[in-house]
């Protein structure tokens, strides 16, 4: 099974060797501005899952909130020590 620091691990490796066809490479392309804007869809939509929909819908949306936290960071350029550090 995946785990966080897996697809950490996963995007890291897609951002320095940026293989076609890679959805995370064109979001990154995309920048942080559209980043932001999936970060805040994913995570209104983990919400709304967890309030009306079932908990295999609200774990599916957190997952995508949680892939574009990392993209946002990799577009900054930060890494997950960085978020570690205020944890
Ligand atoms: N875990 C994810 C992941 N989660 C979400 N997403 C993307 O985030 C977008 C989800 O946004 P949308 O809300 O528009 O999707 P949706 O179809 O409306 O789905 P719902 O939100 O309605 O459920 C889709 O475009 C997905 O491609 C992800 N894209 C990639 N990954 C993983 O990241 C790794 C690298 O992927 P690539 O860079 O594409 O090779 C692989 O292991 C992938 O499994």
């Amino acid at each position: 099974m995946k785990t966080f620091e897996g697809l950490w691990a996963e995007l890291s490796e897609k951002a320095a060797t940026r293989p076609a066809g890679s959805g995370t490479v064109e979001e990154l392309d995309r920048g942080v501005h559209f980043i932001g804007k999936k970060v805040l869809e994913e995570a209104a939509e983990s919400w709304m899952a967890a309030e009306h929909e079932s908990d295999e819908r609200t774990a599916e949306e957190v997952s995508q909130l949680l892939y574009h936290v990392q993209v946002l960071l990799l577009a900054r350029g930060l890494t997950l020590e960085d978020v570690y550090a205020h944890l």
